[in-house]
């Protein structure tokens, strides 16, 4: 295939995949979701399975500034830590939008009250809640509870999602969470009788299609997330992962790199000298590589048998090889079912890649199709890597694709279902806001 579409950045870095910096805050809010999502990390160590992965939660973003505070990346970062550290067992993090809706639209520091059962500011005289009753820090009895394998929701889900009727949450079916009075609404588009088929709603319809559309067996897989899935696929360099990440940013939900999993079973077997031209020796070798992908779209992370890898899996090696070991079935069944294990321990998840609407999750409620021009694509890979000939950029990227697209497992293809986006000519603020807009009408 063609070498090298992707060089190391100037800085001495390898491609810093461009963030969605100029995002706009604040549609969790506008979702009825405050932030943060009580786990947006999966844990992927399956006893039984090769691989394994293990995220680090969207928790933090418990403590994200004002958008003004956060000038930049550095300033960023150490307020978020200065803010997990201040949060830490406060039972705040588990706060809803509700009665106390415009506190959770404020992302400030946060001061020191007591919380209400529903982890609301109390509003009147006498509404501090009594220190023996008051909940145990959730995020505590979250930790505790939540082990590699765990698919069990518990007590305080995130915000605008389902949290069982029982607990120190505890409210009875239908019942609105912020107001024990008021009938919960109805999401839109969902009917009565998705609501009796449980919460899995029109995901369960559509699962019944599940054995005809997917081309690798969901045999033992939990694939069926009761979240949020936002399925992004299209060829190299038209965006994805930028726009991913901008997307699961605005709607707070968590992000999954699909190609940094494949590229990270390259490097892997590159470490091993295992030869890239035989699809048996991949195969063979892949069984014993170990992945841990992370979640959260500020801070993705790959992990290989422990090793963080984010900056050698942009390699030229990496990107000139990634394609052969990409197209070896055994490999994409192995990281399909890590995928799919992602998704569903997930609470609402944007995962990008090649196959994630046709063959990852089929049943994904919003697919998209990101395309780009060539010669858009090749201009803003070549500016972010500061390769010089943009011409020989948009060869390889043509050869990739071309490999991509041609391979027999589950190839590079646009889901029947999804939506084309196409970014040439629109900024990558345009194209995340076009695509906020399709998954807000989609739910
Ligand atoms: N709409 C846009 N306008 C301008 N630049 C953009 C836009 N979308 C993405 N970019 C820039 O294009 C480059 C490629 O984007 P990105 O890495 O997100 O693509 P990708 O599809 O994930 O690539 P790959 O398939 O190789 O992983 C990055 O430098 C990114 O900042
Ligand atoms: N779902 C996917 C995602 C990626 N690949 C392969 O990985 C390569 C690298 O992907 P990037 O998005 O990081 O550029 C890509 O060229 C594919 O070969 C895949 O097969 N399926």
């Amino acid at each position: 295939m063609g070498r090298h579409d992707r060089g190391r950045h100037r800085s001495g870095r390898d491609r810093p995949r461009g963030a969605a910096r100029g995002a706009r805050r604040g549609s969790a809010a506008r979702h009825g979701r405050a932030r943060p999502r009580p786990c947006g990390g999966a844990r992927l160590a399956r006893p039984a399975h090769p691989l394994g992965a293990h995220g680090r939660t969207a928790q933090r973003r418990a403590g994200r500034a004002p958008r003004s505070r956060r000038p930049g990346p550095a300033r960023r970062h150490a307020h978020r830590r200065q803010r997990h550290r201040a949060l830490a067992g406060h039972p705040g993090r588990q706060r809803r939008a509700g009665p106390c809706g415009a506190a959770a639209r404020t992302r400030g520091p946060r001061p020191r009250h007591r919380l209400d059962r529903c982890g609301h500011r109390p509003t009147g005289p006498g509404a501090a809640v009594r220190p023996g009753r008051h909940p145990p820090d959730p995020g505590q009895a979250r930790r505790q509870a939540r082990r590699p394998g765990d698919r069990v929701r518990l007590g305080a889900g995130p915000p605008g999602r389902a949290a069982p009727s029982h607990g120190p949450h505890g409210r009875g079916r239908g019942q609105h969470r912020g107001h024990p009075n008021r009938p919960r609404a109805r999401p839109p588009g969902r009917t009565g009788r998705d609501r009796r088929r449980g919460d899995l709603g029109r995901y369960a319809r559509r699962g019944t299609d599940r054995t005809r559309l997917v081309r690798i067996p969901l045999e033992g897989v939990a694939h069926v997330s009761k979240s949020l899935v936002v399925a992004i696929d299209g060829p190299s360099g038209s965006g994805k992962s930028s726009t991913s990440r901008g997307v699961a940013d605005r709607l707070s939900l968590a992000y999954l790199d699909t190609g940094a999993m494949y590229r990270a079973m390259t490097w892997a077997l590159l470490e091993r000298r295992v030869d890239l031209q035989d699809p048996d020796a991949i195969a063979k070798a892949a069984d014993d590589v170990r992945l841990t992908s992370g979640t959260d779209p500020l801070d993705p992370t790959i992990h290989v048998d422990g090793i963080d890898v984010a900056g050698p899996i942009r390699g030229d090696d990496v990107t000139g090889s990634v394609s052969l070991v990409a197209a070896v079935p055994h490999v994409r069944e192995m990281l399909v079912d890590l995928q799919r294990e992602t998704i569903a321990q997930s609470d609402g998840i944007v995962v990008e890649g090649r196959d994630i609407g046709s063959t990852v999750a089929p049943d994904a409620p919003v697919k998209i199709y990101l395309v780009a021009d060539p010669a858009a694509r090749a201009a803003r890979r070549a500016a972010e890597t500061g390769a010089s000939d943009t011409a020989a950029t948009e060869l390889a990227l043509a050869r990739r694709d071309e490999i991509d697209s041609t391979r027999a497992a589950s190839p590079l293809a646009k889901a029947d279902d999804a939506v084309v986006v196409d970014g040439t000519h629109l900024t990558l603020e345009e194209v995340i806001d076009t695509i906020v807009g399709i998954v807000d009408a989609a739910r």
